[in-house]
């Protein structure tokens, strides 16, 4: 695609669709990108993201490439066009009020899969509804005056911990002696623990996110705990309230806790209930700070992310290892290169992560083993440390049990679905297509979409008094007329006449200097986008995704024009390209992309087309061909201006034409009554062996006798007394009649008239017919 029709569509992005800010992924600078209908997520680069944020409707994606242009130095390659425009179009992300449907890799295929020992049951059946019911009531905290000192108790609660670990370490370790006082507790933390996933949601809501589904979850047989999915963090616009968001659980945990300080602290020591009360605190505790450590998948990890605005930063950093190392061996030439490609920040976010990593796992392990060896009995001698160690080593062991588990799975499925047959191999993906009425095929329902609209009256476009100048240089000059709803309009002139601006004037690509111009009865400018939806405009064959197929290229001009697939494949089925929907646009003949041309005028069903010359460099069988498709879309009722330099097909397929001379309208009427009113002579001609230019001129009533191309053309207003006398000296088989064609009118007609005459316009020796004669 270079320029032309295409490049002047103005698509915008769905409403509803989801555009994070920018985040660093590894090196590259990423966004996220969400449809919440399809539930398509994906990653796109700073330069997509640059597009698809200006796709708002008003800006051309011409516009939109010199912006990009003067933002990345650098023009948008034609690749880059279409292979940024059908990511669009397949994942159904342009706006056009078409039904959308789930798209392959959308939601759907995320559900995980649920089993006895690990997965989720939903508890609640409107999760949004209850939180929306707990947003409100919970509404008090927060304001300011609460919320503050919510969070300094908060702080408050590990410092007191810090405080008193010598004397709850102690209490812990008595509560191992009473297995089901420790239930107990364990009881109370794991409440503690959904309170926990019930203040993220409940931050979240006050953002504004949607809280999907509230359930438990069972991971591995040995933990099940309630969840609460919080959706879209990520595209939060501020990196404090995402900071919240994952940090909301752990500052619940805390506060969960602050009840139970003061009934510890006022308990005698002798009261029974204090192990209890110190274990849970010291736990509870414990287990808050836990989940605020930057690992994954604990919400310090999130927290981290958010803060330093990375993508999957444990994963990254891997990567990022694994270049440094291969850097550093200097082995992998590439690596040296990949390295360069972290800036400083990034080596040391990454290189800081796995650092640290690798340290607060050890501090993890060290702490949990020194609390182990606090804590619990004495005559558990001296492995105790070792718990954690062994604890971690059993969760990594059922993990990789877990991970073959699930690629058995995966390859059984994978397999499943070898041995199912192919999908629909045509490329309509079905789902989008409205249901069909039973007992009609298929493709005539379809097509009757199309030609069953009723023949609409009244006018399509008026110009009135309508005028533009470049410079020095009348392009236009007062030009009125209108046209009919449902009519085949030609726009005819010499080279410079001014028809291109004029049609231009009315798509609203340009804007007149004077006089009005309604199109459907409003103003086609300022550019009015509803009413661009009703205009289609043929597009320039250099116009075309040539790397596309025929049917790719229709659907991708499908929904930039805000149509479905149906719509592209009633358009390739009209001009006769279905058996071609798999030839890639640059394999097509040059009939084929004049086909593919009009059908992508078509493809949104509009009430107005513009044409302009669709069958140049056609052959006559092509041209005759294209012509009852032309034929066929007058009969629909759609009007259609037509501009041309072909005046057979002008005569042969237009209702009125307009011909423009100097930026005037020189003539409009219908062909046939042009040609009448010129009163131009008929021609006669005869075989130059038969007659003589003499002889011929002798005839009465011959006017003109030239001699062309070994014929003797004689031309006469009065051809049956001329052919009578003829009759007299040759064979009357041997005369050849040719009446007078809008050919000879149109060349009468702008024989005076030079191009971009405009300014001498008085000066001209043909009569101006500029106001409309009416039909
Ligand atoms: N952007 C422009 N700047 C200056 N002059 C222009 C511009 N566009 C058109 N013109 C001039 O206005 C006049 C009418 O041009 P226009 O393109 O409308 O004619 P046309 O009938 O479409 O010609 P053709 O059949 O060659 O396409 C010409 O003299 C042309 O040189």
């Amino acid at each position: 695609m270079t320029t032309g029709g295409l490049l002047d569509l103005r698509p915008a992005l769905r409403p509803g669709i989801l555009v994070g800010p920018a985040l660093t992924r590894g090196p590259a600078v990423v966004h996220l990108l969400k449809d919440p209908v399809t539930g398509v997520r994906m990653e796109v680069g700073a330069k997509e993201h640059f597009i698809i944020t200006r796709l708002d409707g008003s800006r051309s994606l011409a516009d939109i490439g010199t912006e990009y242009a003067a933002c990345f130095g650098a023009r948008l390659g034609d690749a880059q066009w279409q292979q940024m425009l059908r990511l669009l179009s397949t994942r159904q992300l342009l706006d056009g009020g078409r039904p959308v449907t789930a798209v392959p890799g959308g939601a759907d295929r995320d559900a995980p899969a649920s089993g006895w020992f690990s997965g989720t049951t939903r508890m609640v059946a409107d999760a949004p509804a209850l939180m929306d019911r707990l947003h409100e009531a919970t509404a008090f905290a927060r304001r300011p005056g609460v919320l503050v000192p919510l969070l300094a108790a908060a702080a408050a609660v590990p410092v007191a911990v810090a405080v008193e670990f010598g004397e709850l370490a102690d209490q812990t370790g008595r509560l191992y002696h009473q297995p089901v006082t420790l239930a107990a507790v364990g009881c109370v933390l794991w409440i503690s623990l959904g309170l926990h996933e019930l203040a993220h949601g409940l931050v979240a809501r006050a953002y504004g996110l949607r809280v999907g589904e509230i359930g438990l979850r069972r991971v591995w047989g040995l933990l099940t705990y309630l969840y609460c999915e919080v959706e879209d963090v990520q595209f939060l616009d501020r990196r404090g309230r995402q900071v919240a968001v994952a940090a909301a659980g752990a500052v619940m945990n805390l506060l969960f806790l602050l009840p139970f300080w003061p009934v510890w602290a006022l308990l005698p020591d002798s009261a029974q209930a204090l192990p209890a009360l110190g274990g849970l605190l010291l736990l509870g505790t414990a287990m808050a700070l836990l989940n605020l450590l930057p690992l994954p998948p604990l919400d310090g990890y999130k927290i981290l992310g958010y803060v330093l605005g990375t993508l999957r930063l444990a994963t990254e950093s891997r990567t990022f290892l694994t270049v440094a190392a291969g850097s550093l061996r200097g082995a992998d030439g590439g690596a040296r290169t990949r390295l360069r490609r972290y800036p400083a920040r990034l080596r040391l976010i990454h290189g800081g992560f796995a650092l640290g990593c690798a340290v607060a796992a050890l501090a993890v392990l060290a702490g949990a083993g020194l609390l182990c060896r606090a804590t619990l009995p004495e005559r558990y001698g001296s492995w105790t440390p070792y718990l954690p160690l062994a604890a971690i080593a059993a969760a990594l062991a059922l993990r990789v049990l877990g991970l073959r588990a699930a690629a058995t799975r995966a390859r059984a499925a994978a397999r499943k679905a070898a041995r199912q047959p192919p999908a629909a191999e045509r490329p309509t993906s079905q789902p989008t297509v409205p249901a069909r009425q039973s007992g009609t095929p298929p493709q005539q329902r379809e097509k009757g979409d199309m030609t069953t609209q009723p023949r609409p009256a009244g006018t399509a476009i008026v110009l009135d008094g309508v005028s533009k100048r470049y410079g020095e240089v009348h392009a236009l000059d007062d030009v009125t007329l209108t046209v009919g709803q449902g009519e085949f309009f030609g726009v005819l002139g010499p080279n410079g006449a001014g028809k291109t601006t004029l049609v231009e004037i009315v798509e609203g690509m340009r804007k007149a200097d004077s006089g009005t111009v309604t199109v459907f009865g409003v103003s086609p400018w300022p550019r009015n986008t509803a009413l661009l939806r009703r205009i289609g405009v043929q597009t320039q064959t250099s116009a075309f995704f040539t790397r596309l197929t025929a049917w790719e290229h229709l659907e991708t001009v499908a929904a930039l024009q805000g149509a479905d697939r149906a719509a592209a494949r009633d358009a390739l089925e009209l001009v006769g390209l279905a058996d071609k929907e798999r030839s890639r646009v640059d394999d097509l003949s040059g009939g084929q992309r004049q086909r593919l041309a009009l059908a992508t005028a078509l493809v949104h069903r509009p009430d107005l087309i513009f044409l302009d010359e669709p069958t140049a460099a056609l052959d006559p069988e092509a041209r005759r061909s294209l012509w009852s498709v032309l034929r066929d879309l007058r009969g629909e009722g759609r009007t259609i201006v037509y501009t041309t330099h072909y005046l057979d097909e002008a005569e042969a397929l237009c209702d009125r034409v307009a011909i423009i001379a100097g930026g005037k309208v020189v003539a409009l009427d219908s062909p046939g009554a042009l040609v009448r009113s010129m009163a131009a002579p008929a021609r006669l001609l005869v075989p130059a062996d038969r007659i003589t230019v003499e002889q011929a001129r002798a005839v009465e009533g011959a006017e003109r006798v030239v001699l062309e191309g070994g014929e003797v053309v004689i031309e006469t207003r009065h051809a049956n007394k001329v052919l009578i006398e003829l009759g007299a000296l040759v064979d009357m088989d041997a005369i050849q009649t040719r009446t007078a064609t809008l050919e000879d009118a149109y060349l009468r007609l702008t024989a005076a008239t030079p191009p971009g005459a405009a300014e001498t316009a008085g000066a001209v020796g043909v009569p101006a017919l500029g106001k409309e004669r009416g039909r």
